[in-house]
């Protein structure tokens, strides 16, 4: 997969079926949008997705915003599912104040050559955001593209939004969260190394430790799975910023797991961390000796 970051002054070589959004969390309204570039694959296209680095969100209100998926993130699952190019286009005040005009024009006709527009019913483009799907269809003939707009997925009578699926990992409520995405809440990283602790404890566990703008659940305990390049485990994770054997005023946030039934060395290695349910928050112990009894009581419950 190719990706263009970081500068609006590129060309792709070939036709195109474009898909516009922000595709945070990837749920299952994106992944239909997704669905539809890949099925045009079969026609000759390339895939393209075309997203916004930051979010518009993160620009406009100047403050960090948590998202659900990070850029990391997001880069490896549309590698996974086969995408072709990826654009993270680059948004600044300047780039945001193109006119819709002119992003239709010179952006999706002449610089991605798309013969295929794919977008949600939300989507909004350009200048203060005025360019909607309406202005889309309205020059797809001029253009030459061919529209796709992809409805509102529903679940509960409800529409499948982001802001729904970051409220359900808010609260704790991964399995809500995961009924929306179509898939449990994932933590997606490289294995770090910790203080060497856990193993002492009898509990080695890897460490992620995610990027500031990541939204995690509230800190405690998850029951988990792992996946490496080994396989899928069964995992139980903390995520937290381990009080009882961290200390000073602002410790980083940690995603740590044991793996059942395991004992590979996987530091460096990328893996995936999805969050299953909420067991209990995290706790600070009076002493390691009393975390310990409480780690091999939450092993021996999430082993059931
Ligand atoms: C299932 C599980 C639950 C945990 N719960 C807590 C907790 O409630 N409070 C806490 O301070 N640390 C908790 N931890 C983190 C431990 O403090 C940590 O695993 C241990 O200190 C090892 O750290 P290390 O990776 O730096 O070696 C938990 C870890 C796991 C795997
Ligand atoms: N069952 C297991 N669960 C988690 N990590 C394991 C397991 N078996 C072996 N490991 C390895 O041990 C490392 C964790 O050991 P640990 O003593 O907790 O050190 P650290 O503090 O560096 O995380 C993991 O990164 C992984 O490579």
């Amino acid at each position: 997969m190719q990706i263009i970051s970081g500068t609006t002054d590129f060309l792709l070589q070939g036709a195109s079926a474009v898909a516009i959004g922000k595709f945070d969390g990837m749920h299952r309204g994106h992944k239909a949008l997704l669905s539809e570039i890949l099925e045009a694959k079969k026609r000759g296209l390339q895939a393209v997705v075309f997203t916004f680095d930051p979010p518009p969100a993160v620009l406009f209100s100047g403050k960090a915003v948590k998202g659900l998926t990070t850029r990391e993130e997001k880069r490896r699952l549309f590698r996974q599912i086969g995408i072709d190019v990826l654009i993270e286009f680059p948004l600044t005040f300047q780039t945001a104040a193109i006119s819709p005009e002119d992003f239709l024009r010179v952006i999706v006709q002449e610089q991605i050559r798309a013969k295929l527009v794919a977008a949600g019913t939300d989507l909004s483009f350009g200048d203060r955001g005025l360019g909607d799907c309406k202005l889309l269809k309205a020059r797809a003939e001029a253009y030459g593209y061919e529209v796709k707009i992809i409805d509102k997925v529903l679940e509960d009578g409800e529409e499948i939004s982001s802001t729904r699926v970051r409220q359900a990992v808010e609260a704790g409520k991964m399995q809500e969260a995961a009924r929306l995405l179509g898939a449990p809440y994932a933590v997606m990283g490289t294995v770090v190394h910790g203080r060497q602790l856990g193993r002492t404890l009898g509990f080695p566990t890897v460490n992620l430790m995610p990027p500031a703008d990541k939204l995690l659940p509230p800190n405690g305990v998850y029951r988990s799975e792992v996946e490496c390049s080994s396989g899928v485990f069964k995992g139980l994770t903390n995520v937290g910023v381990k009080p009882t054997v961290e200390h000073g005023d602002h410790p980083p946030m940690s995603v740590e797991t044991y793996i059942y039934d395991f004992s590979e060395d996987i530091y460096d290695s990328f893996i995936t961390v999805r969050l299953l349910t909420f067991e209990r928050p995290e706790q600070k112990f009076a002493d390691v000796e009393e975390l310990k009894e409480q780690l091999q009581r939450d092993i021996a419950a999430g082993a059931r």
